[in-house]
């Protein structure tokens, strides 16, 4: 989304961390705007943004391995001052002739750093001869500085902890500061773009839709743009977005495949229509979905199924429109990270997720991505900017192939309505216990197992339950949610006398990893 130059910005090359996308968060939480760029892509991305100041990531290769990434030299010969993070130490050493070893300790998680000298990179927190906890997490280490840099901070591992050359405004740390486990982090990267690269830091969520709204004007011009809306908080937040700024050639396309939770679509279609002005095409797909559907069990399957379904879909809405050239997405950062890893490589397909990303290709349409940089609470935080009701804003994410995925074995009508009812009365128990925010996602899965049961002096022969729920950052990795066994029963005594085919209620304890959030 960003085509035109910020004022003040900064640009982080990516060496490909894990954590390289915190760098980005606490850098806009200290109000700069700054962009993410692969290593790679860094000299084109310097000249179009001409930033104020650098960043050099971490990254997983050995600055020792033939061909291992280089920081472009336009970096070191601008001027602009830079902040050098592990791996970007290791770099920025060997490039200005200092000398990295491995084969020392490997050190991984807390380590204590001593301050040898004042900076202004610790400005107001750090002092001198006193201890502070960092984050480390290296193998290899700068056992050479360049010339002209003295080490202000060191610790057992890493003798050159914070090393620098003031002059030049040159800061280089062995840790992480952008991690949570280093308490002290944020502050010194506040100090870095503030007091060291003078940035003034008015950089905020309503100049980021300034800029994502003027950005995308530039792109899409006069053209058509159709938007794939599902209610979920990341289409919404797109959508609002895109209207803002080209309002009539924006068109949205909810498909109501069958598979969404209890009243979502007329929920979506509902608020979408009485708060915004905008296009919103609400395609009934529930029988060419469930059609093709019924009776397949193999989860992979049922996934090719919906992913090409939903082409179809678009496809015959634009053709219906007399064609769109943009396809817009909700993509969010964490969605854009695992693309641009310079390891890449192979790596085992655990589920294939519908997205959406397959359409352009095959309807030859370009792609607007106007959340690309962000996280998904921060698109909550630009969603209440944009004023999108807070009913949506903390909704729990749902999965594109929706309740297909939920109802392990075979895919039938019935129980397509079954589990719909009994994970409408679960999230209803969930919000009346107050717990809705505190669960990152809850639903419900309907298992193919029938076992017998005894209602009202009668022998019921019906379907289980299991009740899922977890906590969570970003989907990646989550842990179940501990709930009081009593709030447990209630939502089970309900399901049970509710929903007609189900006479027993389970509990899945399972973490990711090893299990995953959804069952298929
Ligand atoms: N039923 C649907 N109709 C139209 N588009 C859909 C539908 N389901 C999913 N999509 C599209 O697929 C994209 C990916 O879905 P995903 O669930 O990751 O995002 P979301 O629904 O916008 O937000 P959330 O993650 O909060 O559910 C959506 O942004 C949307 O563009
Ligand atoms: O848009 C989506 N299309 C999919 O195909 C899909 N599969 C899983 N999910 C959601 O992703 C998160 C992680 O899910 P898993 O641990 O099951 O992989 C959870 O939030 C899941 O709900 C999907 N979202
Ligand atoms: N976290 C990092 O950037 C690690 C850098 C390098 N791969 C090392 O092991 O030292
Ligand atoms: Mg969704």
């Amino acid at each position: 989304m960003t085509q035109t130059a910020h004022p003040d910005s900064v640009l982080i090359i990516d060496f490909g961390s894990q954590v390289t996308q915190l760098i980005g968060r606490r850098v806009r939480e200290a109000g700069v705007y700054c962009e993410i760029i692969p290593f790679q892509s860094a000299e084109e991305a310097f000249h179009r943004m001409k930033p104020k100041a650098i960043i050099f990531s971490g990254g997983p290769a050995s600055v020792l391995d033939q061909g291992s990434p280089r920081a472009p030299q336009v970096a070191f010969d601008s001027g602009l001052p830079i902040l050098a993070i592990c791996y970007g130490q290791q770099t920025l050493a060997t490039q200005l002739g200092g000398k990295v070893e491995g084969g020392h300790a490997r050190e991984f998680g807390r380590a204590d750093v001593e301050i040898l000298k004042d900076s202004p990179l610790f400005e107001g927190f750090w002092e001198v001869g006193k201890k502070y906890p960092v984050w480390m997490s290296h193998g290899d280490r700068v056992t050479v500085a360049p010339e002209g840099f003295e080490i202000i901070g060191t610790s057992e591992n890493a003798p050159f902890a914070i090393c620098v050359n003031e002059a030049k405004r040159y800061y280089t740390t062995m840790f992480h500061p952008e991690v949570v486990h280093t308490p002290d982090g944020a502050k010194l990267l506040s100090n870095f773009v503030h007091k060291i690269a003078g940035i003034k830091g008015d950089w905020s969520m309503s100049a980021y839709r300034a800029r994502a709204v003027e950005a995308i004007r530039e792109q899409v011009g006069d053209k058509r743009v159709i938007c794939a809306l599902s209610g979920g908080v990341d289409s919404s937040v797109a959508a609002l977005l895109i209207h803002e700024a080209v309002g009539e050639q924006l068109t949205c396309i909810l498909v109501d495949h069958g598979l969404m939770r209890k009243n979502e679509a007329a929920d979506v279609v509902a608020m979408f229509r009485e708060h915004y002005n905008l296009h919103l095409i609400h395609v009934d797909a529930v029988d060419r979905f469930v059609g093709e559907l019924e009776g397949v069990s193999d989860p992979e399957t049922k996934r090719k199924i919906i992913g090409r379904l939903f082409i179809e879909v678009f496809e015959d809405e634009a053709k219906k429109l007399g064609g769109a050239e943009f396809l817009a997405q909700g993509t969010l950062y964490p969605d854009v990270i695992e693309s641009v890893s310079f390891t890449g490589g192979p790596s085992v397909t655990i589920k294939s997720h519908h997205n959406v990303g397959g359409l352009p290709e095959r309807m030859n349409m370009q792609l607007v991505e106007p959340l690309r940089e962000l996280f998904k609470d921060e698109v909550r935080v630009l969603g209440r900017e944009l004023g999108l009701p807070e009913s949506f804003i903390g909704r729990h994410p749902f999965p594109g192939p929706g309740l297909a995925i939920r109802c392990p074995g075979g895919i039938t009508r019935d129980k397509l309505e079954i589990l719909r009812e009994a994970d409408a009365i679960y999230l209803d128990e969930i919000r009346k216990a107050g717990l809705y925010d505190k669960i990152w996602q809850a639903f419900a899965v309907l298992l193919p197992v029938q076992t017998v049961g005894v209602m009202g002096d009668g022998r019921t022969y019906e379907f289980v339950c299991a009740l899922r729920a977890v906590t969570s950052v970003d989907g990646m990795t989550a842990d179940f949610y501990h709930y009081d066994m009593n709030f447990l029963g209630r939502a089970a005594t309900r399901i049970i006398n509710e929903v007609r085919g189900i006479n027993r209620v389970v509990y899945d304890v399972t973490s990711k990893p090893p299990g995953t959030i959804e069952w298929e």
